[in-house]
């Protein structure tokens, strides 16, 4: 009697609670601890089957008692409630499991703690990236980073800019490419106008009328007056040729010849009409798929491309998400008049890990959707699952590197390892022991290589 005095005293001596459960999953210890984290007394659990007092899928013991395994966690659910860390072991008797142990403790507050931690650190980032905006020079201040990549561009752009040479901005959709033109016409000081034209977008007819404007009765259904076209409205400015790869052939032969002469006539027109600007153009494309395509002229391509800008995919420069995200999330916030709200850890990690194929335009997208559709004070993952779902990305898939990289066989294999760890610990939730069961390494072999992998 006293030997089981000693051992109750003992086991609430310490914070941690301990719930034991038989093979048939009934709960035949609660230790006073246990009652005080879940607000239940023993008489309201003892004898019941545990899954009738946590959700089956919180229950790291069933797991234990089922897969005969050790499991710790931190920071695990328990309730909606309360977070718990805990350790979990089967109690094996002759060589069979016969039931299993866990020991809990509280970390409810340690965790509200270190969200309100990282809640301001999110502030202090945010407002370190503003003041960092601030004194960037006049003509960048609406282009947010963070990376040393674009760091490096901008002062690629700045002194691109102080030339007259033609400008090609290469990069996928939504990189900013008439974000940089734009920045490249307000760093030149010219004194004309920036006038861009999107040539994906202009019928093939309407083509020439739209780019060396027209006379008076040039055709059927133009204006009376005639119409100035693009070319003389960028006098002394910037032409801005987005998606110039979709520029029709015939004329790309036309334009070839104002970049030469500077020289063009109207549609319709019996002068010639001398001309002077900067050229910016942008596409989609690399360089080398335009070189090879039959759709455009190698001779265009050499006049435009004296200088190239590459601006590169999100997925490269994880470093500029955060201060986009939050940048986006401020001007939102003050559009739809809400409070400014900060992401918690995993949403942000979660950001910065996928691979953002619509690039800047998509993070909008999605920061528009957390200020809009998101009730907690914290921005959780909940409304960016959604999207990824809707956009068939749910899955974590296995990536593997993209053979246009170039690789050596040893940088291959490096990525093909990172991705392949970084894949089985996402699926274990994070469970390191059971990630590395699962890949058939230790668990300091694990850590180390999650630490050399930087995740
Ligand atoms: N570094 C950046 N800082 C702030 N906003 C950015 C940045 N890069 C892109 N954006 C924003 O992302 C959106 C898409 O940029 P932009 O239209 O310049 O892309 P693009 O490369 O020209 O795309 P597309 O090829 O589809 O025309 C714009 O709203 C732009 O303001």
């Amino acid at each position: 009697m006293l030997e089981h005095s000693i051992i109750e005293e003992l086991i609430n001596f310490y914070n941690h609670s301990f719930t034991i459960i038989d093979k048939h999953e009934k709960v035949i210890y609660w230790s006073d601890r246990a009652s005080e984290i879940f607000n239940m007394e023993k008489s309201e659990v003892i004898g019941k089957d545990i899954k009738e007092i946590f959700a089956e899928d919180k229950l790291a013991i069933l797991q234990t008692l089922r897969n005969n395994e050790v499991i710790e966690k931190k920071q695990h659910m328990a309730t909606k409630s309360i977070y718990v860390n805990l350790k979990s072991v089967p109690i094996i008797i002759e060589g069979k499991v016969e039931g299993a142990i866990v020991s809990e403790i509280d970390v409810t507050e340690q965790k509200r703690q270190e969200e309100e931690i990282e809640q301001l650190k999110n502030q202090v980032s945010f407002l370190t990236d503003n003041v960092k905006q601030l004194k960037n020079e006049e003509h960048f201040k609406n282009i947010i980073f963070k990376s040393s990549i674009m760091e490096n561009l901008k002062n690629q752009i700045k002194r691109a800019a102080k030339t007259n040479a033609n400008i090609l901005i290469t990069g996928e959709t939504g990189v900013g490419k008439e974000l940089f033109a734009q920045s490249i016409h307000n760093s030149s000081e010219t004194s004309g106008e920036f006038i861009p034209i999107n040539c994906g977008a202009i019928p093939k007819h309407l083509f020439e009328a739209e780019l060396f404007g027209y006379e008076k009765g040039a055709f059927t259904g133009a204006n009376k007056e005639g119409n100035k076209g693009k070319l003389e409205l960028a006098k002394d400015g910037t032409l801005f040729l987005d998606e110039i790869g979709d520029m029709p052939l015939d004329m790309q032969v036309k334009f070839l010849r104002v970049l030469q002469e500077r020289k063009y006539f109207r549609l319709g027109g019996k002068k010639e009409v001398s001309t002077h600007f900067r050229l910016v153009s942008a596409t989609n494309k690399s360089i080398s798929e335009l070189l090879n395509s039959d759709d455009f002229r190698s001779d265009l391509l050499y006049r435009i491309n004296v200088l190239n800008i590459h601006i590169p995919p999100l997925r490269e420069r994880p470093d500029d998400i955060e201060s986009l995200f939050y940048y986006y999330l401020y001007h939102l916030s003050k559009k739809y008049q809400t409070e400014l709200r900060y992401a918690d850890h995993s949403l942000l990690n979660n950001l910065r890990s996928y691979h953002w194929p619509g690039n800047v335009r998509e993070l909008i997208n999605v920061a528009e959707r957390l200020v809009i559709f998101s009730n907690e004070d914290q921005l959780n993952n909940n409304i960016f699952d959604q999207y990824l779902v809707e956009v068939g990305q749910s899955d974590k898939t296995l990536s593997v590197p993209n053979l246009s990289e170039n690789l050596n066989l040893k940088d291959y294999i490096h990525k093909v390892e990172a991705e392949y760890i970084k894949y089985i610990v996402d699926q274990n939730d994070h469970n390191i022991e059971k990630s590395s069961h699962d890949l058939g390494i230790s668990r300091p072999t694990l850590y180390s290589k999650m630490r050399k992998f930087q995740f």
